[in-house]
């Protein structure tokens, strides 16, 4: 690899893109606000999501992938043009003189693949690498992922859980659930609807999930302040929930998340177990930001959990990283267009 080259996670939430000097380049969330009249793209990534649920019915604000996957291909080639264009603009190239590391859900279905490879060599790119999500992360998270140890990265997205063993630069187990921190967020939405009858959007709810703790009994005084519209009066609301009211739907993603980190346990090498024993886990990805999940996986699988150094990078800036050492990873690939 001779020229720039960019790391790239294209995430349920957030699109991350690291160039090879280290350095975070475009850190933005996938969504896009879309003129259905025009048949025009108005904004993208930050300016786009403060437009959600505030625009006239003509104007709609999308987010292209769910699950940690593309599920509007014509939507998210529209973004990655506009993303292009940032990225352009920083870096003085374009797409198509640089080298392209793609990170990608562990387990993608070669539909997934086609569908990434497609949007970029459509944008012009002429030199793609996909690579295994959880193998960047771990890269990204400063594991030793080249030694022949047990490295256990666990990303918690907004689509997606997945989780790895890395050892000697390639995965040996992982697995991946596509319900994350966006079905917390529905979660407690439809429990506020329910039990308050106020209809509050995702965006909102998005925003008390970020002020719950795993145990909520911990922080039991605490109540939240939520702004909604009232079932009853249709008219705008604000409440106060207690935040013990939430715990069953914290509870739910915790169960998830504990599944995913379990199924990779036990799939694991007899040998690696002692090495896992020392070593840990290592968290990353938005989710794993909700307060005290480290202790609470830590009283669950009793290894120790530690917490990635920049959660919201570790898949990008591994991704960037990627480039460095091709020749020693096994789950990275190089792509040919169709
Ligand atoms: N303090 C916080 N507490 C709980 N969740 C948080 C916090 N901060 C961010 N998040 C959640 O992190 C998620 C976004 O994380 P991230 O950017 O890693 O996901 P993504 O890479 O876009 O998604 P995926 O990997 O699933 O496709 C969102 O669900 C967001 O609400």
């Amino acid at each position: 690899m001779g020229k720039v080259t960019i790391g790239i996670d294209i995430g349920t939430a957030n699109i991350s893109i690291y160039s090879d000097m280290e350095k975070m380049i475009f850190h933005e969330p996938t969504v896009l606000a879309y003129d259905t009249k025009k048949d025009k793209v108005l904004e993208i990534g930050h300016e786009a999501k403060e437009l959600a649920e505030k625009t006239p019915g003509s104007i709609v604000v999308l987010s292209p992938l769910q699950g940690g996957i593309i599920a509007d291909f014509d939507m998210t080639l529209r973004l990655m043009k506009k993303v292009e264009g940032r990225v352009s603009a920083v870096t003085g190239k374009r797409f198509k003189q640089m080298d392209l590391i793609v990170a990608l859900l562990p387990g993608a279905t070669n539909i997934e693949r086609q569908a990434i490879g497609d949007i970029l060599f459509s944008l012009g790119v002429k030199s793609l690498y996909f690579i295994e999500g959880s193998l960047a992360a771990t890269m990204g998270a400063g594991l030793p992922f080249e030694k022949p140890i047990a490295n256990v990265i666990v990303d918690i997205g907004a689509g997606k859980i997945s989780t790895s063993l890395v050892s000697y630069g390639g995965i040996v187990t992982s697995a991946t659930l596509r319900k994350s921190g966006d079905e917390l967020d529905r979660d407690i939405a439809q429990l506020v609807r329910n039990k308050y009858n106020v209809l509050i959007g995702l965006e909102t709810a998005e925003q008390v999930k970020w002020q719950l703790h795993c145990d909520t009994s911990l922080v039991a005084e605490k109540s939240i302040e939520i702004e909604g519209r009232d079932l009853v009066t249709g008219f705008p609301i604000t409440i106060e929930v207690p935040a013990t009211e939430f715990q069953e739907e914290i509870d739910e993603f915790l169960k998830r998340i504990l599944s995913v980190v379990q199924s990779t346990l036990e799939t694991s090498p007899p040998e690696l177990s002692g090495n896992i024993r020392a070593s840990g886990v290592t968290l990353t990805g938005g989710g794993s930001l909700l307060e005290g999940l480290s202790d609470w996986l830590h009283s669950q699988i009793m290894v120790p959990v530690h917490m990635a150094p920049a959660p919201f990078e570790s898949v990008a800036l591994g991704t960037s990283m990627a480039g460095e050492h091709l020749d020693r990873l096994i789950n990275i690939e190089k792509v040919t267009a169709r």
